[in-house]
Parts: structure tokens; sequence; C-alpha cells
């Protein structure tokens, strides 16, 4: 039985009182029996909101990692370093850091390992873009992807991975993957899983979707068969919202 995951990606927002007043509006609130709540917020307000989730059931996840421990990597912040804070998810390979800062499944696959070596649980995006969409691309993309992802990475790993699906067209757009389709790309994810493992190891990833997720549409998505959470952007970062999207997991 796979827990749901709601996980807040808070991109590039929040100041640490910001994050602070957030969690204070969230704790109690957004701890559900049955569902794990996973904030995903800036490095700046991670010591804080570790700090702050104490006690709590909400879990702390970085947005990035650096595959090494430690070098000369200017602005790069590593895995010794996020377990270090006691943060427990880090997101892996978002289409944004593909798409601006030219990560490569190579390096994604990279940062998964580095994930594991520090005992961090990785939520490893995946998805297609528009063009390649309209291509009828979508699934050889996101089995491209992640079969990259897992290269190297044992099943007793694989089982403790959380996959996003995140098509780019519906990121920030409110342009939402119909859960139909969603379910269908999701399906074949974990196909693709067991076709690198076995069918019990794939039955236990837990897959993620993403892409203008809302408190309205969440429980549709997660009333499918094979989608385990929501990995959501702009709704996350209104505490009421969260709290929301968290019910709705239920
Ligand atoms: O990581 C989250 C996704 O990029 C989705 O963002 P969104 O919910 O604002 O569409």
């Amino acid at each position: 039985m796979r827990k749901p995951i709601i996980a807040g990606n808070w991109k590039m927002f929040k100041t640490v009182s910001e994050a602070a007043a957030f969690f204070a509006d969230v704790k109690g609130k957004a701890e559900i029996d049955g569902v794990e709540a996973v904030i995903c917020a800036p490095f700046t307000t991670l010591p804080a909101l570790v700090e702050a989730a104490k006690g709590t059931t909400i879990a702390i996840g970085a947005q990035n990692l650096h595959f090494e421990d430690n070098g000369a990597f200017t602005g790069e912040i590593s895995g010794v370093m996020l377990k270090d804070l006691g943060v427990q998810y880090v997101i892996i390979g978002h289409s944004e850091r593909r798409a601006y800062f030219a990560e490569s499944d190579e390096i994604v696959n990279k940062k998964v390992h580095a994930a594991f070596k520090h005992g961090l649980t990785p939520i490893v995006c995946v998805g297609e873009k528009l063009e390649e969409r309209e291509a009828d691309q979508t699934k050889d993309v996101c089995k491209v992807q992640t079969e990259a992802a897992f290269q190297g990475i044992s099943a007793a790993q694989a089982v403790q991975v959380v996959i996003a699906y995140e098509p780019i067209w519906a990121i920030g757009t409110g342009k939402s993957s119909t859960s139909a389709d969603a379910e269908d790309v999701i399906a074949y994810i974990r196909s693709v899983v067991a076709g690198l493992y076995d069918a019990a190891t794939a039955e236990a990833v837990r897959i993620q979707y993403g892409g203008s997720v809302k408190p309205n549409n969440v429980a549709e998505y997660l009333g499918q068969p094979n989608i385990d959470g929501a990995l959501v952007g702009g709704a996350s970062l209104e505490a009421a919202s969260f709290i929301q999207l968290v019910e709705g997991a239920k």
C-alpha cells in the first residue's frame, strides 16, 4: 500500500520569516493520518523549517543538490550539507533545472546517487515538453528520463524514490493534464520501473503528478490507481491551500 505524498515546491519564493509564518499556519492542520506532507523550500529557509518541523509529521525537502560532496563549485549546496541540516527530501531534475541550468539525464542520475549516499529521499521529476506531447513522444521521453535517473540504483533504493511526472506544458499554466491522461502516463512510467527491476519494486514506487494541481482537482488525480500524490508549485505557497491539498489526498 503506497502512502500518498503531497509535496509543495516553493521554487524561488519566501523569505525566512514568510516560511516561519507559513509553517506556524499549517502545523497540526497539514498533519493528516495516512498522508505524507513535504515542503520543498529555498535553501535559506531550510534551517528554520527543519527546526519548526521537529515533532511534527511534516517533512522538509530541498529543491536541488550538487552531486559532489564538496569542492570548488561556487554557489552550490551538497547532500552532506542538506543531511547536516536535517533535510529529508530533495527534488532532482525538475524541468526548470533541466531547462535553465542545463541539467542532463546524466547529471540527474549523479544527483540521485548523491541523495542516497547521504540518506536523502529523491523526488525525481520527469515529463515532456509541449512539442514532444504534440509529436506523440510523451511516453518515450518519460522512459528515457526514468531509465537514466535509475541507472545504478539498487532495487532497495528504487522503492524509496518518489517520481514526479510533470508535463512541462502544465506547469504554472493552469492547463493541467486530465486525470485520465496523467494516469495513463504514470501507469506507463510504473511499467518502465518494472522493466528495470521487477513488478514488486514498481508496485512500491510512489509516483506523483505535477502541473497546475489545485485544491479543487487534487482528489481527482489521487483517485487514479497509479497516482500516489502531487508535486505542487503555485498552490503550495498559501497555507490554507496547502492544507486543502493534503486533506484532498486522504
Ligand atoms: O514542482 C512543481 C511543478 O513545477 C508544478 O508547478 P505548478 O503547480 O505551479 O503548476
